[in-house]
């Protein structure tokens, strides 16, 4: 078996109480693999810790046990090797598109022309060809997305993090920016762990999708291989005979742990 482009093993993720309290077990034991080039999706119920599993994958945050590697070696600090798409808003609001996207560029002490180019080129690959002059106050929810997902790319990483990146966008929108997402994911096959809370994004998207059960503790449950040939069309896909009967599955899984975590969230 090829090794695995990020593996969290045995994670657990305590949170300390800051009344001095019991604390929280977010994440219990946890273990995750994605190979190289391969797209996998975690769904789970809100608040059960699909956001703490990334920032570990990350490096953003150090489990309290357990360890991660990347590419078979143990991850210590920040994960160099990854891409990370927020959920929220990651541009600078003082730099206009361009100078955002060649922002990771720039740390990296790339020439400003050569990050220039990149830039520009990132800029069009994701459809905002002509667009590099606008700040994103200037922008649509959905360009600023795109700016997003270009800056995430331009550095080219070998492991891409995304944590309900289209979550705030309409769904036209959406499905659009996820066929984009797919058609350069095809085309350089990283290894993808994709966040979100649904189903049908995670199942039109994704290799295979890791059902997280409710916190606290939280740990996979169920892992489905979405075997529904490529390329797909996320809002086609959807009338699949494959994509309904793997949707029934794994919704039997996810429903109750949906359940538990909607009473424990009307408890608090
Ligand atoms: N720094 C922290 N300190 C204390 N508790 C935290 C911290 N970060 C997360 N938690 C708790 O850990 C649990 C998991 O949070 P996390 O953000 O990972 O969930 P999630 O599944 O990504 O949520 P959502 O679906 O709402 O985005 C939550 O109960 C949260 O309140």
């Amino acid at each position: 078996m090829p090794e695995a482009a990020l593996l969290l093993e045995d994670i657990t993720c305590r949170f300390a109480a800051r009344d001095g309290g019991q604390g929280y077990t977010a994440v219990r034991d946890a273990t995750l693999s994605i190979a190289p080039g391969e797209f996998v999706s975690v769904v789970g119920p809100t608040g059960c810790g699909k956001s703490t599993l990334l920032n570990v994958g990350a490096g953003l945050l150090a489990p309290s046990s357990g360890q991660v590697k990347v590419f078979g070696q143990a991850l210590q600090g920040i994960n160099e090797r990854a891409g990370y798409m927020f959920q929220g808003e990651a541009l600078m609001p003082w730099r206009n598109a361009l100078d955002n996207v060649v922002a990771g560029l720039e740390f990296a002490h790339v020439p400003r022309a050569e990050a220039r180019e990149q830039g520009l080129h990132w800029l069009k690959r994701v459809g905002l060809g002509g667009f590099e002059s606008r700040y994103p106050h200037q922008m649509s929810g959905g360009m600023r997305k795109r700016a997003m997902l270009a800056q995430t790319l331009i550095r080219d990483p070998d492991i891409i993090l995304m944590d309900e990146p289209f979550s705030a966008l309409d769904i036209q929108t959406r499905q659009l920016m996820e066929n984009e997402v797919l058609d350069l994911w095809m085309a350089k096959r990283k290894a993808v762990l994709f966040i979100t809370h649904d189903l049908d994004e995670a199942i039109a998207m994704s290799d295979r999708v890791v059902v997280l059960s409710a916190g606290p503790a939280t740990h996979p449950i169920g892992q489905f291989e979405i075997d529904i040939a490529r390329p797909r069309d996320v809002a086609e896909v959807r009338t699949h005979p494959r994509f309904v009967e793997l949707h029934q599955a794994i919704w039997d899984v996810l429903r109750e742990e949906v359940l538990k975590g909607y009473a424990q969230q009307k408890r608090a």
